[in-house]
């Protein structure tokens, strides 16, 4: 079989995608492509467009020229059931869980399984509880922790541990993270991060959003740098250093120009 024949066809592509908000240029021809089963860094500095590009693909903005692609399949109208057609999960610090329902509700929030008695239905809390107690277990959070208790109880990294946990118990395909591991403590920054992988392993695809560079080197396959709505760098994370890629977003793409216009001597 050729080369050609086994590779994988990306599961999102973006093409030429170009997004104005009135006279602000905020995506500037931006081409991407991620593939399941990688984790992804994309990094840039504060407006650099990260959260716009991920808007996109949320559904969130439209754009206004340049085509997406979803497993090959053209997307043809920008509305948020778009993320929810194309199983796209965005993890964001602040939102996602409501503090004053029970991890259980929380855990399926929006998808409330239904049990019938006598044809009248109800929400089956049974069914809930089992399934959020799963992952409160596999996910490592407190023994003490129960599916019944209030999420305003759960420190900054059982939040997200139960967002990843729902992100993959109902399938999805791919899961932003943005800025996920941001107030966490250090041991819960790695747990994060641990499960950021387990999810790539799982051949989901991971859109890591951060401002951390080194920290997102260690984990990720590709690094895509956006710098000034444009991407100005995108790498497999062997090809340059936690250090290079930094020097990078501190010169707002300039070293990568620079060193490929240098002529050899
Ligand atoms: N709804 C909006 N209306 C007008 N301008 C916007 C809107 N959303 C974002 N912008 C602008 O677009 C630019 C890119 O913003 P974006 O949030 O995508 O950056 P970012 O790379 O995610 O930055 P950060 O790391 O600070 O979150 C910024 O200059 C921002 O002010």
């Amino acid at each position: 079989m050729s080369v050609a024949a086994i590779k994988k066809s990306p599961l999102i592509e973006v093409r030429n995608l170009n997004l104005h908000f009135g006279a602000f240029h905020a995506l500037k021809n931006v081409s991407v492509s991620f593939e399941a089963g990688q984790l992804i860094g994309l990094v840039g500095d504060n407006g650099a467009g990260k959260t716009t590009l991920i808007k996109v693909l949320s559904g969130i903005h439209k754009p206004n020229s340049g085509e997406v692609y979803f497993d090959g399949e053209k997307v043809r109208e920008f509305h948020p059931k778009l993320a929810i057609k194309f199983g796209i999960e965005t993890l964001q610090q602040s939102v996602g869980l409501c503090d004053n329902l029970s991890i259980a509700r929380n855990f399926y929030l929006g998808r409330e399984p239904i049990k019938r008695w006598f044809g009248i239905p109800f929400l089956d809390f049974k069914k809930m509880r089992e399934a959020s107690t799963k992952v409160i277990r596999t996910f490592g959070l407190r023994d003490n922790v129960s599916a019944d208790d209030l999420v305003e109880m759960l420190s900054g990294g059982e939040r997200q541990s139960i967002k990843i946990g729902r992100a993959v118990e109902f399938k999805n395909r791919v899961v932003i993270m943005d800025e996920p591991t941001n107030h966490l403590s250090v041991r819960e920054r790695e747990h994060v991060n641990e499960l950021a992988q387990q999810m790539r392993d799982q051949g989901l695809l991971v859109i890591y959003i951060t401002h951390d560079i080194h920290q997102v080197h260690k984990l990720a396959d590709r690094i895509v740098i956006m710098e000034n709505g444009e991407k100005v760098t995108d790498v497999a994370k062997h090809e340059m250093t936690a250090d290079e890629l930094e020097e990078v977003i501190r010169c707002g793409g300039r070293v990568v120009e620079k060193a490929s216009e240098v002529a050899p001597s």
